[in-house]
C-alpha cells in the first residue's frame, strides 16, 4: 500500500535540503535526488518544490515518463485533495 502524506508535510518539502517534494495529480514524488539529472533543468523543479505541479508535468511529458521513474521517485499519494 502506496504511503499517505499530508499536504503540509508536502509543503514543508520545499528545498533539496529537506526534500524537494512535488504532486503530480495525486502522488508525491521526492525530487531531491533527481533535480541534477532532470533533463527540463533542476531550476525548474526548485520552483514547484513543495506544490502541485500537476499542470507543469502535463504541459511538458506524458504518461510514460511517470511509468519509467515512478518506482524512483514516488514516495507516497496526498491524504486530502491538495490545493496548494
Ligand atoms: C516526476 C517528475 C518529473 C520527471 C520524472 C521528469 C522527467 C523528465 C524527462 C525524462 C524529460 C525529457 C523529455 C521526455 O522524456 O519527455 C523532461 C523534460 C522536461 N521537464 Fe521534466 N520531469 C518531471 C517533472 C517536471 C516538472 C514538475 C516540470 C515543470 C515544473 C518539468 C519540466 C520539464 C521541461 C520544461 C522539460 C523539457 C521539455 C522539452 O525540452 O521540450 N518536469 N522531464
Amino acid at each position: 500500500m502506496s504511503k499517505s502524506i499530508s499536504a503540509n508535510e508536502v509543503k514543508d518539502h520545499n528545498i533539496v535540503e529537506k526534500g524537494l517534494y512535488i504532486i503530480i495529480d495525486n502522488g508525491v514524488y521526492e525530487m531531491a535526488g533527481f533535480v541534477d539529472e532532470h533533463p527540463g533543468g533542476a531550476k525548474i523543479l526548485k520552483r514547484v518544490g513543495g506544490k502541485d505541479a500537476s499542470k507543469q508535468f502535463w504541459k511538458y511529458h506524458n504518461e510514460s515518463v511517470l511509468k519509467k521513474y515512478q518506482d524512483r521517485l514516488k514516495i507516497g499519494e496526498v491524504k486530502e485533495e491538495a490545493k496548494l
